[in-house]
């Protein structure tokens, strides 16, 4: 994967920086040089020929430091606020337009800058505080079956028919949603699932799409360090769910926060539920040797899906993809011949060593929350015979609030447990471990089974080594990351091929 798709540009008219100014309600401090505006950025050194750039004062610092770089790109016009304004030297030939605040106008400008393609392009957004990565997964390939193509944009991958890119974030900039949205129109790819992080909703990356249909998983403890109260936090994912943003909605009322919001939706909502009232339901789940099985009832109608992933939490992430296939219209035949050879996000459940004679079960899985760490701990005790181990941490730089719950329920429901580090960033990584493992020391006050692991592959591997053929090793936290980042470097690192090798370890042991 390159990241091509992330750099390429739509063909666009564009739009006089006189329209631009207008609909955005900005004044024109200066008209300077030729054409129309062309694309939109909120990155200096993303800005090309004819585009503006829209410095926005951010949290660390304000773009309009970085404007000399976008003009010397060619930027056709610089966006900003008036402190933005103050910063700006000389901008020889480039347009100048103050509005009162940048970040709320990224999304307008870009849609309008762009032709508004989600016009054209049937758009999905997904969002929940776990599973958003592997529902978006799964919705794109039932959408692929029913149109033949389709985009993903997600934590993992930003995908439009086969070209695909490395995702920099769950959700991207507004002016980059665009512009890939554009790009979709431009290659006939009809509909795109998206992921929606909560700081996307509340920044304004989402402004300016309108969803053909939206998807509420769950929520649950995570980010309190940006939203501070889950009440907040809710408010945040609950914004698309409005007819500002959204045709219709499809929610998950598993929890008390998606009934909530189901009971709230001033939009057309479709419920989906695992084994409790609701429109669509999923209940006889079954784990079967090639993953799990799950009737669908849809009224009157029963459909068994039976589909290649593993655990009980997958069924809750399918249903809401399911969901949304069905709210936009695509038939049940569709559904279940995509559901019968979907393939997992990378990362999220994802099988490195089968049980067998001489390994362990043996899974990487980007769990980082108390609830979703409870979770496949509950699923994978059911797969396992023998003694269930997990190696895991928790980032650093992030809700340090659930370290203790993620060190409590590892120890009330796994055997053995490597606490090691995940993401330590600027933090001490021993710290990081220590309040995670006080919260072990309280459900677990004689620390049996408990190993304090200073690597991350040394505790996996050693976890591996250890484990018998009847256990299962499941490492946690970072999926499919390809790297570890300490105090600001990012270290090549992926649990994946760090299983492998000490999986081939015991073979030659
Ligand atoms: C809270 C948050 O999301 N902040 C993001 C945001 O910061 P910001 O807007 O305050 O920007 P800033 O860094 O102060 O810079 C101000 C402006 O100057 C621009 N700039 C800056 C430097 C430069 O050389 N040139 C330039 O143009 C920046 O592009 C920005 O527009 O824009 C920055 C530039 O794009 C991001 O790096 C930064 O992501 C931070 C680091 C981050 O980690 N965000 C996380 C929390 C996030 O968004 N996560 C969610 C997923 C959560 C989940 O797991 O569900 C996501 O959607 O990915
Ligand atoms: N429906 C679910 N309920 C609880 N836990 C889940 C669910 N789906 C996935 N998980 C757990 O959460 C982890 C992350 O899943 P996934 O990447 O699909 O979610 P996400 O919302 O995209 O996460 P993030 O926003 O942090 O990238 C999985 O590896 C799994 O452990």
């Amino acid at each position: 994967m390159t990241d091509e798709l992330l750099l390429r540009r739509p063909r666009v008219f564009g739009l006089s920086v006189w329209d631009l100014a207008s609909a955005i309600g900005a004044r024109v401090v200066r008209d300077a040089g030729e054409g129309p505006v062309t694309g939109v950025s909120v990155d200096s050194a993303d800005t090309r020929a004819g585009e503006a750039f829209i410095a926005i004062g951010g949290f660390t610092t304000h773009g309009a430091k970085y404007a000399g770089q976008a003009i010397t790109g060619g930027a056709r016009a610089i966006i900003t606020d008036v402190q933005g304004l103050d910063l700006i030297d000389d901008a020889p030939g480039v347009a100048l337009l103050e509005v009162a605040d940048p970040r709320a106008v990224v999304g307008t400008a870009a849609r309008l800058v762009y032709g508004d393609p989600a016009r054209d392009v049937q758009v999905i957004g997904v969002t929940g505080t776990n599973g958003k990565t592997t529902t978006s997964t799964i919705l794109s390939q039932i959408l692929a079956r029913a149109h033949g193509e389709s985009g993903l944009f997600g934590t993992v991958e930003v995908r439009l028919g086969q070209q695909t890119s490395v995702s920099p974030r769950t959700t991207l900039e507004a002016s980059i949603v665009q512009r890939l949205l554009a790009l979709a129109r431009e290659d006939h790819v009809p509909a795109v699932a998206m992921e929606v992080s909560s700081h996307a909703a509340h920044l304004g990356r989402v402004a300016g799409v309108r969803f053909a249909a939206v998807g509420f998983i769950n929520l649950q403890h995570d980010h309190l360090d940006y939203h501070r109260t889950m009440e907040s936090y809710f408010e945040a994912k609950a914004t698309i769910f409005t007819p500002e943003y959204a045709e219709r909605a499809v929610v998950c009322v598993d929890d008390e926060w998606g009934e909530r919001l189901a009971a709230r939706c001033e939009i057309p909502v479709l419920t989906v539920a695992t084994d409790k009232p609701a429109d669509l339901v999923a209940t006889e789940i079954t784990s079967i040797p090639a993953g799990t099985r799950f009737t669908v009832i849809d009224g009157e109608e029963r459909h068994v899906i039976e589909m290649p992933l593993t655990s009980q939490i997958m069924v809750q992430n399918a249903m809401v993809a399911i969901g949304l296939a069905r709210t936009l219209g695509i038939d049940w035949q569709d559904v279940t011949d995509a559901m019968a050879t979907v393939s997992p996000a990378p990362g999220r459940m994802q099988v490195v060593a089968a049980r067998s004679e001489r390994y362990p079960l043996v899974m990487v899985d980007y769990a980082h929350t108390a609830e979703a760490i409870e979770a496949i701990l509950t699923t994978l005790r059911e797969l396992t015979p023998g003694e269930l181990t997990i190696v895991f941490g928790s980032d650093g730089d992030r809700d340090r609030v659930k370290r203790p719950d993620l060190g409590r329920v590892a120890a009330r429901l796994a055997d053995r447990l490597y606490v090691t580090d995940e993401n330590p960033r600027s933090e001490d990584p021993a710290t990081i471990r220590a309040e995670i493992l006080a919260g072990v020391r309280e459900v677990r006050p004689n620390m049996a089974g408990v190993i304090e692991g200073e690597t991350r592959r040394q505790a996996l591997t050693d976890a591996i080594l250890a484990a018998g053929p009847r256990d299962t090793v499941v490492v946690t936290g970072k999926g499919a990351e390809p790297y570890q980042e300490i105090q600001g470097v990012k270290h090549p690192y992926n649990d994946v091929p760090v299983a492998r090798e000490a999986l081939t370890q015991r073979e030659d042991a």
